[in-house]
């Protein structure tokens, strides 16, 4: 899946945020974008999912939860799309086996096993977090894009997560803000400073320092 943006503005009504963004993802990378609060790295991963449309999993910022549900029911709704409305009423009564078993199997790989029957609203920000990734894990795809998907975890487990949506998702972007942890999982680095895209290049050509340099 290769997916482009050329010479687009990118901004919210009439807010310009990127007024001339160039930017190509290639099958098989592992994109970090990186930068400032504010500089823009959201309106460019949503432009990037918008050319993704209904092939690629999302994790947004602020993890689109619904409290008053289960954990197993925020995580089914990555399979919402796969099934008419009768089924997924009926999932919502009464999931089967088959179904919880299969979420089960998501929030195993993000260490949540056991805890489907939980309401949302009672849980940790970390673990409102890993249903987010457990969900995109059950959603797949063709890859995924996710907004600081590790924010809320210690460094040791977001790690963890990160090589888990590796393993699921043969491309992935991702905003994230440690520089240890892109360095660590990313193939490729994308910077933005002042309205743009001020570096690109394979994590191999990019150190620390360099990373320091947009948040300066
Ligand atoms: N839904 C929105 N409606 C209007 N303006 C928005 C919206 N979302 C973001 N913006 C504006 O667009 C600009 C870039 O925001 P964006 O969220 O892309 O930055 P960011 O680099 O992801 O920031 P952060 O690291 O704080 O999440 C900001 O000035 C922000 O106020």
């Amino acid at each position: 899946m290769d997916l482009a943006l050329r010479q687009q503005t990118l901004g919210w009504g009439e807010r310009v945020v990127l007024p001339d963004v160039t930017l190509e993802i290639r099958k098989g990378e592992r994109v970090a974008l990186m930068g400032r609060s504010g500089v823009g790295k959201s309106t460019l991963l949503g432009a990037l999912q918008a050319r993704a449309a209904g092939r690629a999993a999302v994790v947004a910022q602020d993890h689109g939860l619904v409290d008053a549900l289960s954990v197993f029911h925020n995580v089914w709704m990555g399979r919402l799309a796969d099934h008419g409305t009768s089924r997924n009423l009926r999932t919502l009564v009464w999931p089967n086996a088959q179904e919880r078993a299969a979420a089960e199997a998501a929030l195993a790989r993000v260490g949540m096993d056991g805890l489907q029957r939980r309401m949302v609203a009672s849980l940790s920000g970390g673990q409102r977090q890993r249903v987010a990734l457990a969900r995109a894990i059950l959603r797949g795809g063709m890859a995924v894009f996710a907004d600081e998907p590790v924010s809320a975890l210690d460094p040791a487990q977001g790690d963890a997560l990160l090589q888990s949506l590796a393993a699921k998702f043969e491309t992935s972007v991702m905003v994230l803000h440690d520089t240890g942890q892109a360095l660590g999982f990313a193939t490729r680095i994308v910077g933005l400073k002042a309205g743009g895209i001020v570096l690109d290049a394979p994590v191999a050509e990019v150190d620390a320092a360099r990373l320091m340099e947009l948040y300066g």
